[in-house]
């Protein structure tokens, strides 16, 4: 298949309040790049559905909402006119069909001859590696091969964006790991624009360009999976993605104070103030002079690190990864050192 490029997907002022009155979305400003892969991640119910049944056509934004695929307004056109690939958890697969039939329904439903239609289907079969499986009846196969077959499907009427919606979430574990690899390195070599909801935080951060988290309606932060991992905009997306440490404490004159102690920071005075870290932000010094001082409660050996869990004198909990080598045991007194740029203050 020949590698090209997908749409760039602009949605403008899109909110969405339906007729019983509930508001999944709040209007809403977002740009997905032609070719960037851009995960919407958020607990259940925070509109990640909604929105990207507004951007396939699926449903109409509110009043004013303006959907754009390459600057052309498409708002007022439905899905069979946007061009665009839809992979469910469901599948939604035709039971009825064989494998290579439900991949060249979409091109069948365009009016694309048969031969050119087979040949299309097979390319794309062949692309996901499941030509030996064309002939086969989608209940003969497994829930991983189903939703390549829906993936194949969805790109082989060569669509402006792929939009999948929690693709995997029916898949055990170690399937999901192996085709998440897949359908990254297949996204990226067709350089096609998708747009992937999950509420797999894992996923997400394996997956995306960006990452868009939300919550109830609202976008809380975009940004690339290192930005939204490593400076969370706020508690919601610290808690929401990754383990986050929080020291609630004081800011004053350039120094932090909590319950462990002070350290240096260089941040205006706040007289309530939150530092989130993540545990491999923080390094455990022994022999503590001053600083922040934990206590040691727990540490698990994991091979290649070792999880430390500390804890505050006002007992709140921290934990640390550290190399394998350092010797720590329960009871002792550790000093926290804190990567610079590798935490935030809230
Ligand atoms: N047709 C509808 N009519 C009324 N409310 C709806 C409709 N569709 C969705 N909602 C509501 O809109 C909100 C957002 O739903 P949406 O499906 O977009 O969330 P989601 O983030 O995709 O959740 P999940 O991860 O559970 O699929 C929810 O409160 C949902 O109940």
């Amino acid at each position: 298949m020949k590698p090209r490029t997908g749409a760039a997907v602009t949605l403008a002022g899109c909110g969405k309040t339906f007729a019983d009155g509930t508001r999944a979305l709040a209007p809403l400003d977002l740009s997905v790049a032609a070719g960037e892969t851009l995960v919407l991640l958020g607990p259940s119910g925070c509109g990640k559905t909604t929105l990207l049944r507004i951007i396939a056509g699926l449903e109409s934004p509110d009043a004013g909402g303006r959907v754009l695929f390459d600057g052309a307004d498409v708002t007022a056109l439905p899905i069979e006119k946007r061009n665009v690939g839809m992979v469910f958890q469901s599948y939604a697969l035709f039971p009825n069909m064989n494998v290579r039939e439900n991949v060249a329904y979409g091109l069948r439903v365009r009016g694309v001859g048969k031969a050119e239609r087979s040949r299309l289907a097979d390319e794309v079969l062949e692309m996901m590696r499941i030509d030996a499986l064309a002939e086969r009846r989608i209940t003969q196969l497994s829930g991983g091969q189903r939703q390549r077959v829906a993936l194949a499907r969805a790109l082989a009427v060569r669509p402006k964006a792929i939009l999948l919606d929690e693709p995997m979430a029916a898949l055990d574990a170690a399937l999901r790991e192996h085709l998440r690899g897949e359908i990254d390195a297949l996204l990226r070599r067709l350089s096609i624009t998708a747009v992937y909801v999950t509420h797999d935080q894992a996923e997400a951060l394996a997956l995306g360009d960006r990452i868009v988290v939300m919550r109830e309606g609202e976008i809380a932060q975009v940004g690339t999976p290192r930005e939204v991992y490593e400076r969370p905009a706020d508690a919601f997306v610290a808690s929401f993605v990754g383990t986050t440490n929080r020291l609630e404490g004081t800011v004053r004159g350039g120094r932090f104070a909590c319950a462990a102690g002070t350290m240096a920071l260089d941040a205006p005075d706040m007289p309530k103030a939150a530092l989130l870290f993540r545990p491999e932000a923080a390094r455990l010094v022994l022999d503590p002079p001053a600083g922040l001082v934990l206590k040691v409660e727990q540490v698990q050996f994991q091979g290649a690190r070792q999880k430390v869990t500390l804890c505050t004198p006002d007992s709140v909990r921290v934990v640390v990864e550290t190399p394998p080598d350092l010797e720590i045991a329960p009871g002792m007194l550790m000093g926290l050192a804190l990567d610079p740029n590798r935490f935030s203050l809230v």
